[in-house]
């Protein structure tokens, strides 16, 4: 039987990033991505977008080891919502002013915000180098890649600004980000061959030099109200090509993120809001039918 089997969960969200967190620091038992999918499983199950599972720590003067699960069961570097959900749980039990996590793209920092409301979240120095993205053929320029779908004439999206936060996203710039079907466009996208590892796919319009809206198909759990990596991803990218400061506001389906792309150490800071929902007990027939 899964370890998940009885567990506790919280139901929580960023910004309406669907996110699940499950603390299992109290075994040393392991989820597999079976397991993942089996919480998300239509009947019974609960739909989430992403699944932060806290193991014990491998490295001293850090919180927990967070493994991060799509619905689809793959797993992700990174995930920006998922850990300002991840911080305020955290915080909840301590008085502590910072959090250090690891996760399987490095060392995150997590602050409280004075409101008790808002998290900080260091999501570390983007990548912009095509094997590091990555692209599965040599791009000297990621600000813009030559890639483009629709008539090779007329191309309805094309020239991406592509980057790493942890994990891969390609971001088109538009005038309107709800004038294209990204639910049609974000899987064709998503799983373009020029994405060995598959990608995150952003539509995002520069309102000015400090504002960006954006909507984001995700790699592994489709439309979401909210990717906080994409976000990241997105404000660096637009910053590169010199559209924009390096301290935006971006507005997503979900709500407001601030992205800071730090001059100091070129670290992404990411400061929005985590909502606690519900919690309850995984119903163990979820995990049934799961080798
Ligand atoms: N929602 C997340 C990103 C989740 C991971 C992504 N789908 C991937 O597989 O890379 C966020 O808030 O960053």
């Amino acid at each position: 039987m899964s370890a998940l089997a009885n567990h506790s969960f919280a139901k929580m969200n960023g910004i309406g990033n669907e996110i699940v967190v499950i603390d299992m620091r109290d075994t040393a038992a392991k989820i597999t991505p079976a397991d993942a999918r089996a919480v998300a499983a239509a009947e019974g199950g609960i739909a989430y977008d992403q699944l932060m599972v806290l193991t014990r720590p491998r490295l001293p003067g850090t919180e927990a080891f967070v493994s991060i699960y799509n619905n689809d069961g793959s797993e992700a570097g990174a995930c920006g919502n998922g850990m300002r959900c991840v911080a305020r749980q955290t915080f909840a039990g301590n008085d502590k002013t910072g959090l250090t996590f690891e996760t399987r793209a490095g060392l995150i920092n997590c602050w409280r915000g004075t409101d008790g409301e808002t998290f900080t979240v260091d999501m570390g120095v983007p990548k912009f180098g095509w094997q590091d993205i990555p692209l599965a053929e040599e791009f000297r320029d990621t600000r813009g890649i030559e890639l483009q779908i629709g008539p090779i004439d007329a191309p309805i999206l094309h020239t991406p600004s592509v980057a790493s936060m942890g994990n891969p996203h390609a971001i088109f710039w538009v005038d309107d980000i709800h004038a294209y079907d990204l639910e049609r466009f974000g899987p064709l996208l998503e799983n373009h061959p020029i994405f060995p590892e598959r990608a995150n796919i952003t539509l995002a319009h520069i309102v000015d030099r400090e504002h960006i809206v954006m909507r984001t198909w995700e790699r592994g759990a489709g439309l979401t109200k909210a990717c906080g990596t994409a976000a990241c991803a997105t404000a660096v990218s637009a910053a590169r090509l010199r559209r924009t400061e390096r301290k935006v506001h971006m507005t997503l389906p979900g709500g407001e993120l601030v992205i800071d792309w730090r001059e100091s150490d070129d670290h992404v800071l990411m400061t929005g809001g985590a909502t606690f929902e519900y919690e309850g007990t995984l119903d163990p027939a979820l995990f049934e039918a799961v080798a």
